[in-house]
């Protein structure tokens, strides 16, 4: 019963387990796993969780429980926040940003509201906060991040130095099943010298498009990219990648896309992505 709640709470709570105790919590001696679960609970409680809060986390500091466990057992450390650090929204701007990447930010960032007989109302975009923050509103996303690995990360986001490789937000206009995101590409998305590589274009286009179908059509995976790349973009540079739903059948989402230099004057990209629905379950092989 003990064993079973505290290995519950240890996949819960993203324990790091010794290389040699990995993913076999049967192997961790009862009394050590005692002495850590009530570690764990205290820490819990110093910060004011119960262990009911664990499920619905909320988004806290990291609690450093960190203990050494003896001969032959690293460190363990255990965060109550199922990314090891708390939430960020990475959409926001920061001091990285160009100033066109800023003015840019700034003008859809007007549009997300609009004023109408001297009130100001909703407007037809809206700012789309980074993964982290949408990954529990979207369907599905309560249920992912439970399972979510403490250092796992969204590539594209959580790079210690801001501005060193994408810099990005989406806004989505749902009434037009359109969005646009400002990219500024920074200098570790370097290709062809002085130029963004076709992955990091290839990913962008991806993070994009995917965004726009999941929230057209709940969860689902990229089934298939199709890109051509028309002009190189420059390192540093901000452009733009719009995004269109073309069509859907079925599962099927199809998505348009074109990145654009930031005038909209010079085409850099084409591509379209097909995004079929799954349910999150399919992410585990269940
Ligand atoms: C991933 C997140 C999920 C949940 C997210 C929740 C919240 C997130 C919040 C915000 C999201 C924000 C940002 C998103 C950021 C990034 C997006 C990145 C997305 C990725 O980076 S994702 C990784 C790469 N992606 C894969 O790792 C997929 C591997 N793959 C598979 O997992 C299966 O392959 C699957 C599921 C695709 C289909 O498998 P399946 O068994 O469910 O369905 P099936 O095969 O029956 O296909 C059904 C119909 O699609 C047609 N079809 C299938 N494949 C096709 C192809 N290639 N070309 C043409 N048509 C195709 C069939 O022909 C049939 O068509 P029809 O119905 O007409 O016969």
């Amino acid at each position: 019963m003990y064993a079973s709640h505290l290995a519950n709470l240890h996949r819960q709570t993203n324990i790091q387990e010794p290389r040699h105790l990995e993913g076999s919590i049967a192997k961790v001696p009862v009394g050590m796993m005692i002495r850590q679960g009530f570690q764990v609970v205290r820490g819990l409680h110093r910060h004011g969780m119960k262990w009911s809060g664990l499920a619905g986390r909320q988004p806290i500091n990291r609690v450093p429980v960190s203990q050494s466990m003896g001969v032959g057992v690293r460190v363990l450390t255990m965060s109550s926040w199922p990314f090891s650090s708390p939430p960020r929204d990475y959409s926001l701007p920061n001091d990285s940003w160009s100033p066109e990447m800023r003015n840019l930010y700034d003008h859809y960032n007007a549009l997300c509201e609009v004023e109408e007989e001297g009130q100001k109302k909703r407007g037809p975009w809206r700012r789309l906060p980074s993964y982290n923050r949408t990954l529990k509103y979207a369907t599905g996303g309560q249920c992912l991040s439970k399972v979510l690995q403490a250092k796992a990360r969204l590539f594209t986001r959580n790079t210690e130095e801001p501005g060193a490789s994408f810099e990005y937000v989406v806004f989505l206009n749902k009434q037009e099943k359109s969005c646009v995101c400002i990219f500024q590409a920074g200098h570790l998305l370097e290709g062809p010298p002085g130029h963004v590589h076709g992955g990091a274009i290839a990913t962008i286009i991806d993070s994009v498009t995917g965004t726009i179908a999941t929230y057209l059509a709940g969860p689902v995976m990229t089934a298939n990219l199709n890109i051509n790349y028309r002009s190189p973009i420059s390192l540093g540079s901000v452009v733009l990648v719009r995004s269109a739903l073309e069509k859907t059948e079925g599962r099927k989402t199809l998505i348009s896309c074109q990145v654009t230099s930031a005038d909209g004057a010079r085409l850099h990209t084409e591509a379209t992505g097909l995004f079929v629905a799954i349910n999150v379950g399919h992410l585990f092989g269940t």
